[in-house]
């Protein structure tokens, strides 16, 4: 919950708003053996909101979704959705909740406008109001001429509309996405962004987006939390983060040869910095870029290396990975052990 300035009495309340939540799972088959999902994670969302969730494989956001979500119970902490305490009235937050899962809900062998009729029935709705709602979605997710043919003939960008149209049929306020677009072709991840930004521009819906795509979180996310090993290493808004980074990146693509001569010559110009040299490609960092780009340039002729291409670039959010955790995202996901995840195991008692 939010307070006023001086701290004394609520204001907004954030839409969700999570204090130093743990979650340690056991495997029953192997004593002792235990996995630290979350070691203290805080974050908030105001009201209409998108939240990123960034992270590798393996640092808790599907865990603290589930929490949110109530498909899981926290050891300590607490969180509030909606208002709603998660443990102590999970029953109000479902209410108030959409959760689209990393994995399909939908029935293959279904229709779309079968799958979604039910969502509805099973969410309360009479049969009048559960079909007229799977028409609206239908429509509003442009899968309407699809809708009377089996899911399992959509291709993957409708059948993924369709796991979030399922989730929004109630018209809840707060609408967790767990990886909306992994695995979806660039056009489709596209018309999911469309969606997205019009469900928290429109509808006003606060939405938790969780990503291994900084590209997906820069342009979506009003805030991002980047968490590893269960914990917050940063957050802020994405132009915050980069701001943080001051200055520019350089990239030069050389003619010929490789970069290393290309490196040494960049070393010595004033004002630039963080040189790496990768094949043909030159990548550096300086404070004020458009000054010290003509200078680089200048020492790369002065050393008899011709240039194909070079140019300037704003930090990314994976420069602010890269800075924030030493490794990049990429980097992280390799490191990250497939295997560490066990398949059948019980949560540790809070
Ligand atoms: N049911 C479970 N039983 C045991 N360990 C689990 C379980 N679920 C998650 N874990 C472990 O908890 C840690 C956090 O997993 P979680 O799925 O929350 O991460 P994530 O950030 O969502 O990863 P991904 O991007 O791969 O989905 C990992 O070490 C994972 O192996």
């Amino acid at each position: 919950m939010s307070t006023t300035p001086n701290g004394s009495a609520p204001a907004i309340d954030a839409s969700i708003d999570v204090r130093g939540l743990t979650k340690t799972y056991r495997s029953p088959g192997r004593r002792g053996r235990e996995v630290r999902a979350l070691a203290g994670l805080d974050l908030a969302a105001a009201p209409g909101t998108v939240l990123g969730l960034l992270g590798p494989n393996g640092a808790g956001k599907s865990t603290t979704v589930k929490i949110l979500a109530t498909l899981s119970r926290p050891d300590a902490g607490s969180a509030r959705v909606a208002g709603h305490d998660v443990t102590r009235d999970p029953a109000a937050v479902r209410r108030a909740i959409g959760y689209v899962a990393q994995r399909p809900v939908t029935d293959p062998m279904g229709t779309g406008r079968e799958n979604l009729v039910l969502a509805g029935r099973l969410q309360g709705l009479c049969a009048r109001a559960a079909r007229s709602r799977a028409d609206e979605l239908l429509e509003r997710f442009g899968v309407a001429h699809a809708a009377d043919r089996l899911v399992k003939t959509w291709s993957g960008g409708m059948a993924r509309k369709l796991d979030v149209a399922v989730g929004l049929v109630h018209r809840p306020q707060v609408l967790f996405l767990d990886e909306p677009t992994t695995g979806l072709d660039p056009e489709a991840r596209t018309a999911m962004w469309a969606e997205i930004e019009r469900m928290a521009a429109g509808d006003g819906m606060t939405i938790l987006l969780t990503t291994h795509y900084l590209d997906e979180a820069d342009r979506l996310a009003d805030r991002v939390v980047i968490v590893d090993a269960g914990r917050v290493v940063t957050s802020g808004t994405p132009d915050a983060l980069k701001d943080e980074l001051h200055g520019d990146g350089i990239t030069v693509e050389l003619e010929d040869g490789t970069a290393q001569a290309a490196a040494r010559a960049a070393a010595a110009v004033p004002g630039v910095v963080d040189v790496v040299a990768d094949g043909r490609t030159l990548r550096a960092r300086a404070e004020a870029g458009a000054t010290a780009l003509p200078a680089l340039l200048a020492a790369l002729d002065a050393a008899g290396l011709d240039v194909r291409a070079a140019g300037l670039s704003r930090p990314t959010l994976d420069d602010v990975y890269l800075a924030r955790t030493g490794r990049s995202l990429e980097e992280a996901h390799r490191a990250a052990t497939p295997a560490g995840r066990d398949t059948d195991v019980e949560e540790v008692a809070a």
